[in-house]
């Protein structure tokens, strides 16, 4: 009986295998699930679970709050304005030296215990990104932060030799702009990019909330599914951190990926509950 419960698990994943192999997924690792070491775990096993039946994973990690902890530890004043850190010279160093030096390579670790699967790069590594200095928004008004960037240009070379090599990339999203000059890009910002430059079948989202709230914070508002025109509209409705995400999402949409998924980091295994389930999980961004 036990034994015919997990044939039930394992065949009821079928219809996704036969639908994603061969795709490319890029997944925006954040929040709870890139602090907690249990759930750590359970998305590096992810990963290498997804590439090991066939599909390509490519890993755009963030890591606001890590760089928040140093820039505090160095006595260096950070503030958020419209959902993006406010980015001086200064700051700039430790965004590079934390996502880099730090997080990109924890994770990249942790693949690995698995095997020799992921490789990781940033915007800089083989003119992977080129980026624009941005603005914020706050009521409505455009508003300087800074070294901050959005993604102009993205060239896919580099990544595309690693999945054809059957590798994990692992991606940290500072880049260079035309000058050389190093911008701070959001990471939901960049996973959106990538994914429609790559021609992704999916971008999955991490973080912190079960989905998107179309009225925060009434619990009753999660939304399973909404399209990218009403998404637009509900755009400048949103707060913090949910803003650049749920632009990423609407951006990937619009730039041709079939879905965008904002899932619930904090439980254990939930890419592979989006990936695979006929119940999905989270908000599913799709065209109009
Ligand atoms: N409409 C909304 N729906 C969901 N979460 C929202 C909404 N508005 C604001 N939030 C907040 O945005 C947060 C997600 O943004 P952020 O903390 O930047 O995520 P991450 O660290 O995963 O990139 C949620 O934890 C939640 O507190
Ligand atoms: C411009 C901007 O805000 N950049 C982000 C980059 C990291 C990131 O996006 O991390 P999360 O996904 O964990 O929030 C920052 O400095 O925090």
């Amino acid at each position: 009986m036990k034994a015919q419960k997990k044939a039930e698990i394992l065949i009821e994943a079928l219809p996704w295998l036969e639908r994603f192999h061969g795709t490319t997924v890029v997944i925006k690792y954040g929040g709870n699930a890139m602090i907690d070491p249990s759930l750590q775990e359970a998305f590096a096993a992810d990963m290498v679970f997804l590439r090991l039946v066939g599909i390509k994973p490519v890993v755009v990690h963030g890591g606001g709050p890590q760089i928040s902890r140093m820039l505090t530890k160095l006595g260096i004043e950070s503030e958020f304005r419209g959902g993006l850190r406010v980015t001086t010279p200064e700051a700039m160093d430790v965004v590079r030296m934390v996502l880099v030096g730090q997080v990109g390579r924890e994770l990249v670790g942790l693949i690995n215990q698995h095997g020799p699967y992921a490789v990781g790069l940033s915007g800089e590594d083989a003119g992977l990104f080129t980026a624009v200095r941005r603005q914020a928004v706050v009521d409505g008004e455009p508003v300087d932060i800074g070294q901050v960037g959005d993604v102009d240009e993205v060239n896919t070379s580099a990544v595309d030799d690693l999945i054809a090599a059957g590798r994990i990339p692992v991606i940290a999203t500072v880049a260079p702009d035309a000058d050389g000059v190093l911008h701070n890009v959001n990471a939901d910002t960049a996973a959106s990019a990538l994914a429609v430059a790559l021609g992704a079948r999916k971008l999955v989202v991490l973080t912190d909330v079960p989905g998107l709230y179309t009225n925060w914070p009434d619990t009753s508002s999660l939304t399973s599914e909404i399209d990218a025109d009403a998404l637009e509209k509900l755009l400048p409705s949103l707060e913090s951190g949910m803003a650049p995400k749920m632009e990423a999402c609407l951006r990937a949409v619009r730039g041709g990926v079939p879905a965008a998924h904002v899932v619930d980091g904090r439980v254990a295994h939930s890419t592979l509950l989006e990936v695979f389930t006929e119940e999905g999980f989270g908000t599913m961004v799709v065209p109009a």
